[in-house]
């Protein structure tokens, strides 16, 4: 697991490195150059596959679009200059919280 990880950290490498050293042929630098609408098309898209394979109920399907979508949040995140180290955090702070659940109350919508 925790190598697999790692290729998660080499993927976020290979992207700022993308971004860094424009190469030919690259969907990566393809994308930077089109710049952030194009990125942001792209999130919509790849998260409404996502929201489509997780009503379908197909596991593989599932893990495929997330894959797609992490990808496209991570360039995302480059050209917006926020690090996947700075995510990593919020995750790992949070996770020394646990009852997260907030209570709320019932809307009575005929008052
Ligand atoms: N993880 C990914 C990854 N996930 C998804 N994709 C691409 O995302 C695209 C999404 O598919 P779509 O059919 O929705 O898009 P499309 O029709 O090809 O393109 P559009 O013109 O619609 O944007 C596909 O072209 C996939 O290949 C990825 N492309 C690259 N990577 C990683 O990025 C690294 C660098 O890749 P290059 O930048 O291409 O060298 C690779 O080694 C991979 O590790």
């Amino acid at each position: 697991m925790e190598e697999k990880l790692k290729a998660l950290l080499a993927l976020d490498e290979t992207i700022r490195h993308r971004r860094e050293h424009p190469q030919e042929g690259s969907y990566t630098c393809y994308l930077f150059d089109k710049g952030i609408d194009k990125i942001l098309k792209k999130c919509g898209e790849e998260n409404a596959e996502m929201i489509i394979a997780a009503k379908n109920n197909d596991p593989d399907e599932i893990a495929n679009e997330v894959s797609d979508l992490l990808f496209h949040i991570l360039v995302m995140m480059q050209e917006r200059g926020v690090s996947l180290e700075a995510v990593l955090d919020i995750l790992a702070s949070r996770s020394m919280k646990t009852g997260n659940l907030k209570t709320f109350h019932q809307v009575d919508h005929n008052s």
